[in-house]
């Protein structure tokens, strides 16, 4: 049976001080159930210190973005060499502010998806329709498209572990909730095009989140969906109560 996987993306938030604080007052506290995986995708600055903090814990840790190439002349990167080497779990790969503000396309996901396996990190990877590609019905399409694209080349035992979050970009942070049967839908669908490209094993395995304005108050009815196996969560997991809300039913 999958796991649901509950990741707080915290994005650019927090400084030091509440950082401690946000572990401080969870840690202990997050469940240890088979059935939930708790991440937190923190800032450049407080990874080493968060995987220090967490050590022996529930909670894993995971950058938000990385560069594809393992070092060299690229002033400003980060790359899968040092998050491994600082103990760092996961990543996320493509989300739609990277996508929109900084020039990540679908090519560099996969390149990114790549290396991160190729360092025992594993990906987390976006995808998710415009407002605009909903109305007009595109939305299966686009994301079928990205999903095709972020996992070429990868081994079915690769895709297996791959993490997909599907975040509809108009749900971002706007309260906006898809309704849960769209998101499963979607959800559903990205499965199928799992199994089109791979195997039915395959797609059965494949972890696939749904993002966008998840909180407490809707997340039993996101995850009681067929095809939804937990959240990638902004706003709702930057509060320790609330995040640690969300891991609880995860865990159910
Ligand atoms: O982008 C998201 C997580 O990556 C979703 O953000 P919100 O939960 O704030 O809508």
């Amino acid at each position: 049976m999958r796991k649901n996987v509950i990741a707080g993306n915290w994005k650019m938030n927090k400084v030091s001080q509440e950082v401690t604080q946000f572990v401080d007052e969870i840690v202990s506290k997050i469940p240890t159930s088979e059935n939930v995986e708790a991440i937190v995708c923190a800032p450049f600055p407080y990874l080493a210190k968060l995987v220090e903090q967490t050590e022996g814990t529930a909670l894993k840790v995971s950058a938000q973005n990385m560069h594809f190439e393992n070092e060299g002349a690229f002033t400003g990167e980060v790359s899968p060499i040092m998050l491994k080497d600082i103990g760092v779990t996961h990543v996320v790969l493509g989300h739609s502010e990277r996508r929109e503000y900084f020039a990540e396309t679908d090519e560099t996901v996969n390149k990114k998806v790549h290396a991160a396996f190729n360092h025992g990190l594993t990906p987390i990877v976006c995808v998710g329709e415009t407002l605009e590609q909903r109305e007009a019905n595109e939305t299966k399409a686009h994301v079928e498209k990205q999903v095709k694209q972020a996992i070429l080349g990868l081994t079915e035992a690769q895709v297996a572990e791959t993490i997909i979050a599907y975040e509809p970009i108009w749900a971002i942070g706007t309260g906006k909730t898809a309704s849960s049967a769209d998101a499963n839908e979607v959800c559903a669908h990205i499965r199928q095009v799992i199994n089109e490209v791979t195997s039915e094993k395959t797609a059965q395995e494949v972890v696939i989140q749904y993002g966008g304005s998840v909180k407490p108050a809707n997340v039993d009815e996101l995850l009681a969906q067929s095809d939804i196996d937990g959240a990638l969560v902004g706003g709702a997991s930057l509060e320790a109560d609330s995040f640690l809300q969300l891991v609880e039913a995860g865990a159910k």
